[in-house]
Order: structure tokens, then C-alpha cells, then sequence
């Protein structure tokens, strides 16, 4: 296999002193989807946070691309083509679809094709029909959509999704699952932070499933729906 896109090494992350993430070790490749699942509190979203360099965390080793992360301030990572759309989808509400759209345009790396809001609304065909429409009169899931458009807009070779399903009505998760498909058929790597099971069983290569800040299981995720004593002991499923 080709040198991972995402390294970690040997993750912690603290809450002041409370120690949140234990040694946490894994790799994410180009063009592939690995979700993190896990119950609640079990350590997901501050992964992605720890990541992205948003809370006290330290590694042996974290790169991407292989360049360090280490000291890098959060939008230092995000320009080395790391995108990260959080669970509270910052989108501008006052702007609407498009110039929001716009607001997230950044360069593409050489030899790839930019995002476009053409290319994007192939992908969200439901945000097309509202490119003139403000953040503020749109729902909950289409909002999460926007967000993950425009992080698209900065051209990243891989995007850290946080619960991208949490609260959103089944049709528009359905067009989720979608969308996530596509963005791994155009080469964008995902690494997403799931309590929905079935849709992160749906759209994921491989799982990392964290308890209580550590990794209990780490594979195809094949292989973890084939493991119901795992599943059940883990996640409740
Ligand atoms: N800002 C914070 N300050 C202190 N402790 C926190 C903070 N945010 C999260 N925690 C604690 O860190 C642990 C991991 O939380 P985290 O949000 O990463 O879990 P999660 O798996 O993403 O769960 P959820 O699905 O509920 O978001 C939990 O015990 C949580 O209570």
C-alpha cells in the first residue's frame, strides 16, 4: 500500500488535566473512508479535534502528507489540504449558498482538477436548487451539506467529518452516504467520527473503534460487522 496520507502516532489529548485519548495509533491512505466509531463520549470528536491541533494533545508522531503537525497552528493544517468540517457546521448563515460556497475557495495542489460549485452540486444536487437561498433558511442537514461544500471549495486531499449524520432527517443522510461515496470516487480521503452505525457501516473501508479513549479494535469493516461480540461489547449494535 501506498505511504499513508494521515499519521498517528501514539495519540493523547487532555481536557486541563484530565487525560481523554490514550495512545491512539492508526493511518489514513488517499481515497479511503475510516470511520470512527464509538459511544458516546467515547473519544471521537476530540480525536478530530486533537488532529486538527484544537485541543492539548501530544503524538510521537502526527503527520500528513509527510509533514509534521506537530506545532502547526489549526488553519497551517488545513492549508496542507486537511479539511475539517466540526460537529456545529460553521457556515455563514447570513450568506447564501453560493457565497458561501466561494468563501471556502482555495487553490487547488498541481494536477488536480479544482472544486467548482458546478462539480460540487453534481455531488448535492439538492444544494442547487438553492444557490441563491441564505444559510439561515436552510435545514439542519442541508447546512451540514454546505459545510462539507465548502470545505470541499479549499481543494483538500482528505476532509475529517465530525457525526456529519448527527440530528439530519433519513433522506438527507441517505444523500449523505452519497455524497461521501463520490467524494471518494473523486480521490478525497474521509475520516469521519460516527454513532450512526449503519451509515458509517455503509460508506466506511475500514473502522477504528474507540472506548473510553482507546482503541479496541482496528480493521476492514468487514470485518468488524462480521464481529457481533465485539459490536454488541463496544457499541451497543
Ligand atoms: N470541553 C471539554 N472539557 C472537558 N471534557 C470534555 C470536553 N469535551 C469533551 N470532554 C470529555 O472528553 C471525553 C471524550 O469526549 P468526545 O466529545 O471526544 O467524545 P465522542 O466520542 O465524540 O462523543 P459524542 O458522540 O458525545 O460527541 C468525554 O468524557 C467528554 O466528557
Amino acid at each position: 500500500m501506498n505511504a499513508p496520507l494521515l499519521e498517528v502516532w501514539d495519540l493523547c489529548a487532555f481536557y486541563g488535566r484530565a487525560q481523554v485519548l490514550f495512545d491512539l495509533t492508526f493511518r489514513l491512505h488517499a481515497g479511503e473512508v475510516m470511520a470512527l466509531v464509538g459511544r458516546n463520549g467515547a473519544g471521537k470528536t476530540t480525536t478530530l479535534k486533537a488532529i486538527m491541533g484544537l485541543v492539548s494533545a501530544s503524538a510521537r508522531q502526527a503527520t500528513f502528507k509527510g509533514q509534521s503537525l506537530g506545532r502547526l497552528p489549526t488553519y497551517k493544517i488545513a492549508r496542507l489540504g486537511l479539511g475539517y468540517v466540526p460537529e456545529d457546521r460553521r457556515i455563514f448563515t447570513d450568506l447564501t449558498v453560493a457565497e458561501n460556497l466561494e468563501t471556502g475557495r482555495r487553490p487547488a495542489s498541481a494536477g488536480r482538477s479544482p472544486w467548482t460549485p458546478e462539480r460540487l452540486f453534481r455531488l448535492f444536487p439538492n444544494l442547487a436548487e438553492m444557490s441563491g437561498r441564505r444559510g439561515s433558511q436552510m435545514s439542519g442537514g442541508e447546512q451540514q451539506m454546505l459545510a462539507i461544500a465548502r470545505t470541499l471549495m479549499g481543494n483538500p486531499d482528505a476532509i475529517l467529518l465530525d457525526e456529519p449524520s448527527e440530528g439530519i432527517a433519513p433522506v438527507i443522510v441517505q444523500m449523505m452516504a452519497e455524497a461521501i461515496r463520490a467524494m471518494k470516487a473523486e480521490g478525497v480521503a474521509v475520516l469521519l467520527s460516527e454513532q450512526n452505525w449503519a451509515f458509517a457501516a455503509g460508506i466506511s473501508d475500514r473502522a477504528c473503534v474507540i472506548e473510553r479513549g482507546e482503541i479496541r479494535f482496528q480493521g476492514s469493516m468487514a470485518e468488524l460487522m462480521a464481529n457481533e461480540a465485539l459490536r454488541a461489547d463496544t457499541l451497543g449494535v
